[in-house]
């Protein structure tokens, strides 16, 4: 089965517009997780335009769930906060500052002894590791040396790609997933995942364990509502 994560950067930045506490981000949080999802992701960025390093310690004390911390190791503001909350998981992203959103997977083949150093303080202090890549069976087989845990499947071309050829856009990633398979690592995915493109994702994707969604739930929860819209992405899972 599949896990939902919901990611809840987008509330954070809807709270940051105004200056205030509305919406409640633990409030969202633990409405998500009464509603069915199985894990909360946050993505904490260095100029905190939306998740604040503070609300990942607030969060960190309320959620029972699975907590998901996305974010770039090679900040060492960002690998202290980690360290200080112990979540279940951690996801390394290689995000340049100021990106606008993540753009790109770890090239695992040039920063294989990097990642090999840094996951192994993660995983020193108990923390699940996931590392983000893009569908290429040999940055997914290099991860393997890495010592993850998992890799996340950066989605992005394939949510682009999925209306005009659904059966090209899944191909990489169903070949990258059972090169992870082999290999021995665990599968997670995300980046634009939605109610369109979500079920054949996850029916094509051997092994996918968990699948990390933002901005097209939160989007669809202002026409459908927090928990119907959880509802049903929790059906395109099942
Ligand atoms: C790692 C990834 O794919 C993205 O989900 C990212 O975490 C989203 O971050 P923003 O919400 O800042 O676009
Ligand atoms: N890891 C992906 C994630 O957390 C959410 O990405 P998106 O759904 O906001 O594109």
């Amino acid at each position: 089965m599949t896990h939902l994560s919901v990611n809840i950067n987008k509330i954070a930045t809807l709270r940051n517009s105004r200056g205030g506490n509305n919406p409640d981000l633990i409030k969202t949080a633990l409405d998500c997780e009464r509603f069915g999802a199985q894990g909360i992701t946050v993505h904490p960025r260095p100029d905190e335009r939306h998740i604040r390093y503070n609300d990942v310690f607030e969060l960190k004390k309320a959620i029972a769930t699975e907590f998901n911390i996305e974010g770039n190791c090679t900040e060492q503001k960002f690998v202290d906060l980690v360290l200080a909350n112990k979540p279940a998981q951690v996801t390394l992203v290689p995000d340049a500052l100021g990106q606008i959103t993540s753009n790109h997977g770890w090239d695992t083949i040039k920063n294989k002894a990097y990642l090999t150093d840094i996951i192994k303080v993660f995983k020193d202090a108990g923390i699940r590791v996931s590392i983000f890549v893009d569908p290429v069976v040999e940055m997914v087989e290099a991860a393997a040396e890495t010592g993850t845990d998992r890799i996340e499947l950066y989605t992005e071309a394939y949510a682009h790609q999925y209306h005009a050829d659904k059966e090209a856009s899944i191909a990489p990633y169903v070949k990258a997933a059972e090169a992870a398979n082999r290999v021995g690592l665990g599968i997670n995915a995300g980046h634009d995942l939605d109610l369109h493109n979500l079920k054949y994702f996850a029916q094509n994707i051997p092994g996918l364990l968990e699948v990390s969604i933002g901005h097209a739930l939160i989007c669809d929860a202002l026409y459908y509502g927090l928990e119907n819209t959880i509802q049903m992405y929790l059906r395109q899972l099942s």
